[in-house]
């Protein structure tokens, strides 16, 4: 019998990496309960129809903290599978504009240096983001 996949969901996600003036990058904490509770991340989510993933990643930033971003260069896209669940995050670098990041849909937001990335505990998928950007070449 021919095993399949297709049976695992799979999540189309658009990610911001948000840089400041101070060349720091927005991170947040999932919430606590449901999947990959607790770990932290880039802000972003899931595409809806119709739109491309830089309008999903400007109006996720908007409803996850209720700030504005300009959303720039693509930094890499990440096809990643978890035991119940594939994910591609197609994931652009982009600027902070206006307004004081909320925490809205997550626990807590902070403001940290590509150094203080290593103090955070991530998903597995953002290994290769966190490598994309310590390389350094795309930063915008
Ligand atoms: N936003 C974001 N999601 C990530 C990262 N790394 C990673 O593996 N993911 C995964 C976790 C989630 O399965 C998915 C993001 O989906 P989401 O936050 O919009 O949706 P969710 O599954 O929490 O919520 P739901 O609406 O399906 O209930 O991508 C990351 O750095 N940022
Ligand atoms: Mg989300």
């Amino acid at each position: 019998m021919i095993e399949s996949n297709s049976s695992i969901p799979h999540k189309i996600i658009g990610v911001a990496v948000i840089w400041n003036d101070e060349k720091q990058i927005l991170i947040d904490r999932r919430l606590p309960q449901g999947a990959m509770g607790g770990l932290w991340e880039f802000p972003g989510g899931k595409i809806e129809i119709g739109e491309t993933i830089e309008e999903c990643i400007k109006r996720e930033i908007a409803e996850e903290l209720g700030i504005e971003i300009a959303v720039g260069k693509h930094l890499i896209t990440i096809d990643h599978t978890y035991s119940h669940l594939r994910v591609t995050l197609t994931v652009h670098h982009s600027q902070h504009l206006a307004g004081i990041p909320q925490a809205i849909e997550c626990d807590e937001i902070r403001w940290v240096s590509l150094d203080e990335l290593d103090e955070f505990t991530f998903p597995e998928a953002n290994g290769e983001i966190i490598a994309a950007l310590r390389k350094g070449e795309n930063n915008n």
